[in-house]
């Protein structure tokens, strides 16, 4: 299969990245990360989540954020939601798209949202209806679809039935994630191949965590079974709260610089990016995940 013209990056540090931190990071810092982004030529950017603020404190002020980010026409701004309760708290602060997410392994499921897989799926159909009577888009993510920090192996029968049947309620894409980075090339073609039976490949997205520096070459394996969606993290922000010693997504810088070598339209400014990606590791008081943008920063 030939490459893709065109690549979509969808960028989780706000969300993906920042869930993760220890410290407090102001809603300042979060709007100007998200303002950075959005600059450097992003046009979809995860801003935040409204879950439980006892289950993932950093996220509290989703809200607040929403509210003081610049939103630019033609990039989506969107929010994770994992219950009714989120989505009207979503609607409230104008959100115009939202992300439920499930999981291809039970007890991640269990930690993570509090429920079964079944339930959780049972739990979207009503944020699926609201969001079509308020004209809200819906995404959907499938955690460890490469591997369960408590079960282990997971293999692709086992999440091709789950991103099927978030794609038949209605997510227009649905994002499968490598929650803990121990997926290689070959495991990830073989997941897109199955997966790919049941939902459209260009319906699909890859969502690769960096934690066994496997990540950039999931990615390239993602695009050679067609898939031109990825999700990533501006200096590989992040973790998983309910994966203990997974690392950050795939840098979007580092992806970036991949997609550029390749030839591969993507829209964004490469140097606005390690930019932003600067800023904020600064305000973190750490290093840049991202190779590309410690490479450049050290010239
Ligand atoms: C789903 C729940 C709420 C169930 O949690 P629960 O305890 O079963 O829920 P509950 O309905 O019994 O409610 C408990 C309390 O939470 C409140 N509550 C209930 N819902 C909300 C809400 N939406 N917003 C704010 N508060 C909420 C509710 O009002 C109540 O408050 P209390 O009476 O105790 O004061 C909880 O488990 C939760 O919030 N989990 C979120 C976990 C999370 O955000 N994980 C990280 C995102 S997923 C991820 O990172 C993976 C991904 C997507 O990146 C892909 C990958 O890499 O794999």
């Amino acid at each position: 299969m030939s490459l893709p013209e065109k690549v979509r990056l969808v960028e989780v540090g706000p969300r993906d990245g920042l869930q993760n931190e220890a410290q407090p990071i102001s809603v300042a810092d979060k709007v100007r990360l998200v303002d950075d982004l959005s600059a450097a030529g992003l046009s979809y950017i995860e801003v935040g989540s409204f879950v439980s603020p006892k289950w993932v404190p950093q996220m509290a002020g989703s809200a607040e954020v929403f509210a003081n980010i610049q939103q630019h026409s033609g990039v989506t701004y969107a929010a994770l939601a994992p219950n009714l309760r989120g989505f009207e708290d979503a609607l409230a602060a104008g959100v115009k798209e939202v992300a439920v997410f499930a999981a291809a392994s039970e007890a991640f499921s269990q930690r993570n949202i509090n429920c079964s897989i079944s339930d959780s799926l049972q739990r979207f159909v009503p944020i699926m209806e609201a969001a079509r009577q308020h004209g809200v888009r819906v995404r959907g993510y499938v955690s460890c679809v490469l591997g369960c920090p408590y079960e282990g192996m997971i293999s692709a029968e086992q999440v091709a039935p789950v991103a099927r049947e978030l794609h038949d309620m209605g997510c227009y894409e649905v994002s499968l994630g490598d929650t803990i980075g121990t997926g290689t090339p070959g495991a990830t073609r073989r997941l897109f191949e199955v997966v790919g039976a049941q939902v459209p490949r260009d319906q699909l997205a890859g969502h690769f965590h960096d934690t066994y520096g496997q990540a950039l070459a999931n990615v390239y394996a993602s695009l050679l079974e067609g898939i031109s969606v990825f999700d990533s993290s501006v200096a590989g922000l992040g973790g998983c709260p309910y994966a203990k010693g997974a690392s950050g997504n795939v840098a979007s810088e580092d992806v970036l610089y991949m997609l550029q070598g390749l030839g591969i339209d993507t829209g964004i400014d490469l140097e606005r990016l390690i930019a932003a990606g600067l800023r904020i590791s600064e305000v973190l008081g750490r290093a840049s995940g991202s190779r590309v943008a410690r490479a450049r920063n050290a010239r």
